[in-house]
């Protein structure tokens, strides 16, 4: 007799076998940069703070902002890990994501330290085949999307000391098959920016009626021969907290 297990109904309601979070640890709402080390970066901007679980690449901490409880958990490099962390935050409670992290500039005058707020995503991965027909689009929640950028273009430097742009982005699966063909071409097709995520973050988000956004920093410029990886981290690292911060003002300003 068949005992085939349906794995998206197992375990719901349980410690999760990859975050290590049972309900009642997290909040509604989760920040997700890619790499564990950001997310005590997030908690600088929280009050009462908890280390709640790190198995894995997936490191969750919760605490307050300006009373809200939020929750930032990271999901590890590219599509799915991210699908997993989605899959079982939403079995313990969060409802609502937004995804905090770096992504490379494809068009010029995209510079480090620039906030980009994301339209939709060209999905260039393998994850999401698996979820969706391949016409099926990977885009953010609408008022999501709108509170991200009216939070970021509220900041302090937006507009001086950085830019804030919106566009489409592509999420790729091989950092290091990304070819100068094929740069060429997400550039000719006018998308402004490459992260490895946002594709499975929204494509599961949609099918299990959960909210996402998604707000980077640029990290690097792949089209304008201007900045190569290491080049200024400093500038990175200020994008990531204002993207942080933005982040946590529309978690506020929507409530989520
Ligand atoms: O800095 P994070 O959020 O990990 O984002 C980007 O950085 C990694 C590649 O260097 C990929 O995960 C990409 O999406
Ligand atoms: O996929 C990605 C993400 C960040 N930077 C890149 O060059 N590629």
């Amino acid at each position: 007799m068949s005992q085939i297990i349906d794995k998206a109904e197992a375990g719901m309601n349980a410690r999760q076998y990859h975050i290590g979070i049972a309900p009642g640890e997290v909040g509604t709402v989760a920040l997700l940069p890619g790499d564990p080390f950001r997310v005590p970066l997030i908690a600088e901007f929280l009050t009462d703070v908890t280390d709640v679980a790190h198995n894995r690449e997936h490191r969750t901490m919760t605490g307050y902002y300006k009373g809200k409880l939020i929750t930032a958990t990271s999901t590890g490099m590219g599509c799915p890990s991210t699908a997993i962390a989605v899959e079982e935050l939403a079995r313990v409670g969060v409802t609502s994501f937004i995804r905090v992290g770096s992504s490379a500039g494809l068009q010029p005058g995209v510079n480090p330290g620039d906030l980009l707020v994301s339209e939709g995503t060209l999905r260039n991965d393998g994850t999401t085949a698996a979820y969706a027909h391949h016409g099926f689009p990977a885009v953010p929640d609408l008022e999501l999307t709108l509170a991200l950028r009216t939070a970021a273009l509220a900041l302090p430097g937006a507009g001086t000391d950085y830019q804030v742009l919106s566009g489409l982005n592509a999420s790729d699966d091989a950092f290091y098959a990304e070819t100068p063909e094929w740069i060429a071409e997400l550039n000719s097709l006018g998308i402004l920016n490459v992260e490895m995520e946002s594709s499975a973050l929204y494509v599961v988000s949609r099918l299990r009626k959960l909210r996402a956004g998604m707000i980077c920093a640029c990290s690097s410029n792949l089209v304008d021969g201007t900045s190569l990886y290491d080049h200024d981290p400093a500038k990175l690292m200020d994008g990531w907290r204002n993207s942080i911060v933005a982040a946590l003002d529309a978690a506020v300003a929507l409530d989520l």
